[in-house]
């Protein structure tokens, strides 16, 4: 279904494991499409809980992985064995079991200290637009690690990475991609499941400028059940 305001596209499933699997499955789907229009798939994942199970799946999905090109839309600075790195979260459940090629991979060097990163990161992202953007959605409307009340970068000419020094969830020190980067993109998914995420998503379903709703202007949001906001008339 889609709003007069932004051209979202929500998907709503019984359960998180129905969420992670049709995710999955169109996440596989839009590789294979990319792949045989253009020999070269390039995502941006998202870090957190909620994509893990999605990821968990992919590989037993198959699919021409060499030609797979893997960015994040962020990350924290932490030793790159810390539980809390999205990376790490990436490597176990998902890379460490297919053969993407390594230089393929681009996990963001965030132990470098956030500046660092960010700088050493925006070289290596590619000229051209994304094939799909993953996204989550924080509690309090966050999404990479753009976070309410801080500059999320939507300036066309601004950098495509930012430092973040002081986020409001833990660790404070992370890098993000910018609003208009993640935005350069020819599709965007966010994901979202469990109760604690509604008011955000209400937030966004009332047109409130959360930084999720911000980029994700024209996205396809999939949720689960309890996820689901409360029916806002007018809006559905
Ligand atoms: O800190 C982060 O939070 C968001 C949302 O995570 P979730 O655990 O609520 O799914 C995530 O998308 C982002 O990558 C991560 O660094």
């Amino acid at each position: 279904m889609e709003t007069a305001r932004h051209r979202n596209t929500w998907h709503i499933h019984p359960d998180p494991e129905a969420l992670a699997r049709r995710l999955a499955a169109a996440v596989a789907r839009m590789a294979r499409e990319a792949i045989t229009a253009r020999g070269a798939f390039h995502l941006v994942v998202a870090g957190g809980t909620t994509p893990r199970a999605a990821y968990a799946l992919l590989p037993q999905l198959g699919s021409d992985w060499q030609c797979w090109h893997l960015y994040h839309g962020d990350e924290r600075c932490l030793p790159p064995q810390d539980p809390d790195r999205n990376s790490l979260m990436l490597d176990t459940v998902w890379l460490s079991r297919v053969p993407i090629p390594t230089r393929q991979i681009h996990h963001i060097p965030a132990e470098r200290g956030a500046d660092v990163a960010a700088r050493d990161y925006a070289a290596v992202l590619p000229p051209h637009a994304f094939d799909l953007v993953l996204l989550g959605v924080g509690e309090d409307g966050h999404t990479a690690s753009l976070f309410p009340g801080h500059d999320w970068g939507m300036a066309k000419n601004g950098p495509a990475t930012i430092a973040v020094h002081d986020a409001a969830k833990a660790p404070p020190q992370r890098v993000s991609l910018s609003g208009w980067r993640l935005q350069y993109t020819r599709e965007m998914f966010f994901m979202a499941a469990g109760g604690g995420k509604r008011s955000a998503l209400t937030a966004w379903r009332q047109g409130e400028p959360i930084p999720a709703a911000t980029v994700g202007t024209t996205a396809d949001i999939w949720l689960d059940n309890t996820a689901w906001p409360e029916v806002v008339p007018g809006t559905i």
